[in-house]
């Protein structure tokens, strides 16, 4: 199925230009959305979105969070970074105040997370869709919409996330990535002024992935605030403003993604290129400067980090002839917030 994102003119308006529509009453024939964002303005705009300090959460004896510190400014969108188990979830559900703390402070738009007057104004994307398996796809989100005050037009949502064609199948029926992409329509669907989405993109094709990351650039033009998780670190480079590294319950690394990927001394780089797996490197670390590392990182992709200036380019490239090997692919670049993120948390695969 090709997945669309149509653009309509009021995407992207700022609250103050949003208009309002009235409550529908029970036989209103929803009309198309204003945008994606909410167009209740926050009675406490000053609070941050969501404000977590020395947040402590346990499961026994599991400490799933160990003092967490995380700000998400209004309108922006924060992508929480973490391996398995790193505590990611569990944060996300405490400020979603489905769990409750066993320590520090929580404010959601300035509230305690489990404050009834917060549900209206918050949307909720947990972790591998969480619908009701026999509900029709169509019937779950207008039972959702029907909660909010003043919610999107369900077949909009529908249309725009490529499910129109599944309206009528039951959730436990839909394939993984239209559940996810049927929970990312629920989470929308009230407006919301902040939305937490787990994971929003877990087994999705790349169209939809796509169509998710143009939703989530929108809801940001909106003014909404998002918060996501997720393991994929061109998603957080792609839409997130701030980004937190968690591992075990604690922050590792914070800051914007620029931030984090030059936080390394202006002399670490990489050099990149394709050749033949397997070359032998013993002679091309001998000729290349003190310090530097190099490494067959992938099967025939090869990795030169360290200070690379003009004359290793040479060294690598003289090396390559000597060798009668073709360098495909060169590069030289800043190293990734993947190589950032995987420095911070170990390359060891997580139980
Ligand atoms: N309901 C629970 N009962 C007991 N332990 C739990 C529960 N939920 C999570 N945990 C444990 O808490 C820790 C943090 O889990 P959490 O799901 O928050 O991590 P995560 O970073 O979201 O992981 P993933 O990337 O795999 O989704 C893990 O050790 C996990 O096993």
């Amino acid at each position: 199925m090709t997945l669309r994102c149509p653009r309509p003119p009021w995407w992207g308006q700022p609250h103050h230009q949003v208009a309002r529509t009235p409550p529908p009453g029970p036989h209103h024939r929803h009309r198309p959305a204003h945008g994606l964002g909410s167009a209740v303005v926050s009675p406490h705009p000053q609070h941050p979105a969501v404000e977590v300090s020395g947040l402590v959460k346990r499961y026994g004896s599991v400490v799933a969070v160990n003092g967490l510190d995380l700000t998400l400014d209004r309108g922006a969108v924060l992508a929480l970074l973490g391996p398995n188990g790193a505590g990611k979830t569990t944060t996300v559900e405490v400020c979603e105040g489905f769990r409750k703390a066993d320590g520090g402070q929580v404010r959601v738009l300035g509230l305690d997370p489990r404050a009834p007057e917060l549900r209206p104004r918050i949307g909720v994307m947990p972790q591998g869709g969480g619908g009701y398996p026999g509900v029709r796809a169509d019937e779950m989100l207008r039972l959702v919409a029907a909660c909010a005050a003043n919610p999107h037009d369900p077949a909009w949502l529908l249309e725009i996330l490529g499910l129109t064609g599944v309206g009528r199948t039951p959730y436990k029926r839909l394939s993984g990535g239209q559940q996810q992409r049927l929970s990312l329509a629920c989470a929308l669907v009230g407006r919301p002024e902040l939305v937490f989405l787990d994971e929003p993109t877990a087994g999705m094709d790349p169209q939809a992935r796509r169509l998710v990351w143009d939703l989530v650039a929108a809801l940001r033009a909106d003014g909404v605030s998002v918060l996501l998780t997720t393991h994929l670190m061109d998603e957080a480079e792609a839409l997130a403003d701030h980004v937190v590294i968690v591992d075990a319950g604690r922050v590792v690394a914070a800051g914007t993604p620029e931030e984090l990927t030059a936080r390394t001394a202006d002399d670490e780089q990489q050099l990149r290129f394709r050749a033949r797996p397997g070359l032998d490197l013993t002679l091309l670390t001998g000729a290349l400067p003190e310090g530097m590392r190099v490494r067959e990182a992938t099967r025939g992709g090869y990795l030169v980090e360290g200070r690379i200036d003009p004359q290793v380019v040479s060294t690598v490239t003289s090396w390559c002839a000597q060798q009668g090997v073709l360098a495909e692919e060169l590069t030289v670049a800043k190293r990734s917030l993947e190589d950032v993120f995987l420095d911070l948390t170990g390359r060891e695969l997580r139980s």
